[in-house]
């Protein structure tokens, strides 16, 4: 991975003291598990609450939040280390502008995830928002293309913006469940997953309120409506993600550029020539021959040319 700066991960501090707990507990799991390194990949459209949820995460203003469209639409990889642990997230801009996927800076995304490996992708979007759409499936479809489908395996979906009152009455619950049914579709649609393929159903749907207004419980934790404290929630579901048994996605340079065009097929060339040999050449060499065996030559060439001299 490339030189970066990795600065003591005092952001946990900031969380009440038994949030900093659960963390520790969760940290100590990986590292058990010889996981002494994460990456998390932060993607989504614009505005919907990535760089908050990083410094949730953080546990400080590691990265700048705007209301507003962000101008600089590059990467950036927080690296903080905490007993022996490094953690790494990257939040990255959204992708999509005028209705489309910028390639532009979804190219710099790659370039900049180049030689390094995501351990987690979070899939950030806004519970508050009622419909899916096309842009949606873009979105998903381009960090497929991007990253292989395997990208999901290795994924979980962050809704922002949790604390809301569902219009018209609906059950919070029920609101959080056709929220995630309906995104979950669009991205087994987007990642050409098949329908029942265990890869789309299993990716975790999780909650976050990044706002300062977020409630609390008697221990100071921020909570969702429900009563859960969703940090060491997110982080319990990260966890799990890391070590459900599936492959990191490394990225090389294969990967984000695609099968090289000369090289394609390059094995096959012999077989061809093999081929050519055997079943067109040969055959044309056999017919060749027979032919020649077979053919009545002429009279005035097996004249006896002595005997036509003798005329002379
Ligand atoms: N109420 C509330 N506001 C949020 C939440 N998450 C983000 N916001 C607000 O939404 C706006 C956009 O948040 P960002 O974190 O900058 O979103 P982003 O996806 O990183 O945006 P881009 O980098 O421009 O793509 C900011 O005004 C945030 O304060 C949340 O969970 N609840």
């Amino acid at each position: 991975m490339a030189s970066q700066i990795v600065r003591e991960w005092a952001g946990i501090n900031t969380f009440a003291p038994a949030t900093q707990t659960k963390l520790l507990e969760l940290l100590g799991k990986l590292k058990q598990e010889n996981v002494n390194t994460l990456t998390i990949l932060v993607m989504g459209k614009g505005g919907v609450g990535k760089s908050s949820t990083v410094n949730s995460i953080i546990g400080e203003r590691a990265v700048s939040i705007s209301a507003f469209q962000s101008e600089g639409p590059r990467p950036v990889m927080v690296s903080r280390s905490r007993a022996g642990f490094t953690l790494n997230v990257i939040d990255t801009p959204g992708i999509i502008e005028g209705g489309y996927v910028n390639d532009q800076a979804l190219e710099i995304i790659k370039r900049f995830l180049l030689n390094k490996t995501i351990d987690v992708l979070i899939y950030v979007d806004r519970l508050d928002v009622y419909r899916v759409d096309n842009l949606d499936r873009l979105v998903v479809k381009a960090i497929t293309d991007s990253f292989g489908k395997g990208i999901w395996n290795k994924a979980l979906v962050v809704l922002t913006h949790a604390q809301l009152s569902p219009p018209d009455g609906f059950p919070y619950e029920e609101f959080f469940t056709k929220r995630s049914e309906a995104l979950l579709k669009v991205i087994r649609h987007g990642a050409g997953l098949k329908k029942d393929d265990s890869q789309a159903s299993s990716i975790p749907v999780i909650l976050a309120e990044n706002s300062g207004r977020c409630n609390k419980n008697g221990s100071d934790e921020k909570i969702l409506p429900n009563g859960t404290a969703w940090i060491p929630y997110l982080v319990q579901t990260v966890t799990e993600v890391v070590l459900n048994g599936c492959k990191s996605i490394y990225v090389d340079k294969k990967l984000i550029e695609g099968p090289d065009p000369n090289q394609r097929g390059k094995l096959l060339i012999p077989l061809i020539f093999a081929l050519q040999f055997f079943l067109v050449m040969k055959p044309i060499e056999r017919a060749i021959k027979k032919d020649i065996a077979k053919e009545s030559r002429p009279s005035w060439e097996t004249r006896d040319v002595s005997a036509g001299n003798r005329k002379f």
